[in-house]
């Protein structure tokens, strides 16, 4: 829209209107997103994706279980959630309104490995939620992070408390590790060759780890988190084991260290204090290795502008809940070399992600 003629006074109806509507599209963004969220509570992306064809609404209501007084209320749902690009409608036969998944619609599906309905309800549960009434009031105060805490606790010590919202958080990384690796794998292959051993630090329940280790068998792997993430984690097959343990004090020795989706989560002290521990652990034993980072890098990449807003967000929701930001790739730079790290390379292969290599 062009929002120079609001600002400069051009008042025609047109620009007016247009105005206005972008005020109450982004006011209402959140409705969106709830509605989504509902649509996956109440399990309809499994509903219509196991239909055989397209779904009608009274086909919908009874294979969720709903009440028949619901149609009418599941009808306008259906249509926001189609409208955001998660359903298509087809209106062919007999003129019965119907509906299939469309692609994203699919990454709803509980049971579609690369699932993204896990980091979706987590993002949308109050635990997340909640800290952004507190923004503005934050601002005014003299506070230099905000880092909202639950009950007083920190993010990851609050994590260890609640088991519903953690199995919840670490089955989004999880799912999120699936689509990741698979890329990773076939788009950044040269990344992992000739690496005989990698430790994936604060490498949550493993699949990554999981799934680099079955791409190349002679590597043996080592996922390091928490005791409350990895503890009961079965070793997860010939070449993958889980250490329980603190990235800040110690990091395996390794040919290689992987940190996927860490960077972003702490504040620039902490990433240099985790960076020197991981040059250690690839550089003891006589070892020239690498540190392969998986984040977002802004600003390195032609994206477009959704998904330029969609790292824009994900840097507000770090900023919110952790202490932590997306990073641009002089900010970066800095740490690395802070870090007593001499050179890196940034493949810009994951969409919003890239991944980098960073040589001590
Ligand atoms: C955003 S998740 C990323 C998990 C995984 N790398 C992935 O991308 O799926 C961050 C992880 O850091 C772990 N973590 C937080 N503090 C840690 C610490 N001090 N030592 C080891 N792991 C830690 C958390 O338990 C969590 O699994
Ligand atoms: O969307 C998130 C949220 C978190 C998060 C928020 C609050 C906590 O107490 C712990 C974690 O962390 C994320 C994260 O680490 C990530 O890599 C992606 C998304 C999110």
């Amino acid at each position: 829209m062009d929002m120079d003629s609001v600002s400069t006074g051009d008042n025609n109806t047109s620009s007016l209107l247009e105005a206005q509507s972008h005020v109450w599209h982004h006011a209402f963004n959140f409705v969106t997103s709830m509605s989504i969220k509902c649509a996956v509570q109440l399990g309809l992306p499994e509903a219509v994706g196991a239909h055989a064809g397209p779904i009608s609404l009274p086909d919908l209501v009874s294979s969720l279980g709903l009440p028949p007084s619901k149609a009418p209320y599941l009808h306008r749902l259906l249509r926001l959630v189609a409208h955001s690009g998660f359903l298509s409608l087809h209106t062919k036969l007999n003129d019965v309104e119907r509906y299939s998944l469309t692609p994203a619609g699919r990454f709803l599906l509980s049971d579609n490995p690369y699932n993204a309905g896990s980091l979706l309800l987590a993002v949308l549960d109050p635990v997340l939620t909640e800290p952004f009434h507190h923004m503005s009031a934050w601002f005014r105060s003299e506070k230099t992070t905000f880092s909202s805490t639950h009950g007083g606790k920190m993010a990851w010590e609050y994590m260890a408390t609640d088991a519903v919202f953690s199995d919840l958080f670490n089955d989004a990384m999880a799912r999120d590790s699936c689509m990741i690796a698979e890329l990773v794998v076939k788009e950044g292959r040269s990344a992992f060759e000739g690496v005989g051993s990698l430790v994936d630090v604060a490498g949550g329940t493993g699949n990554m780890a999981k799934a680099v280790a079955k791409a190349f068998p002679g590597m043996s792997c080592t996922v390091l988190d928490l005791p409350h993430v990895v503890s009961g984690l079965e070793d997860g097959g010939n070449n993958v084991k889980y250490v329980a343990g603190d990235m800040f004090e110690s990091i395996p020795a390794a040919d290689a260290v992987l940190l996927k989706w860490i960077m972003h989560d702490w504040d620039d002290e902490k990433c240099v204090k985790i960076l020197r521990k991981c040059r250690t652990a690839v550089t003891g034993e006589g070892k020239d290795g690498q540190v392969i980072i998986i984040d977002m890098v802004l600003g390195n990449q032609s994206l477009d502008e959704k998904l330029r807003g969609v790292q824009y967000a994900f840097d507000m929701e770090m900023m919110v809940s952790l202490t932590g930001k997306e990073r641009s790739e002089e900010e970066f730079a800095k740490l690395f070399f802070d870090a007593g790290f001499s050179s890196y390379h940034i493949n810009p292969i994951l969409g919003t992600r890239a991944l980098i290599q960073v040589y001590p």
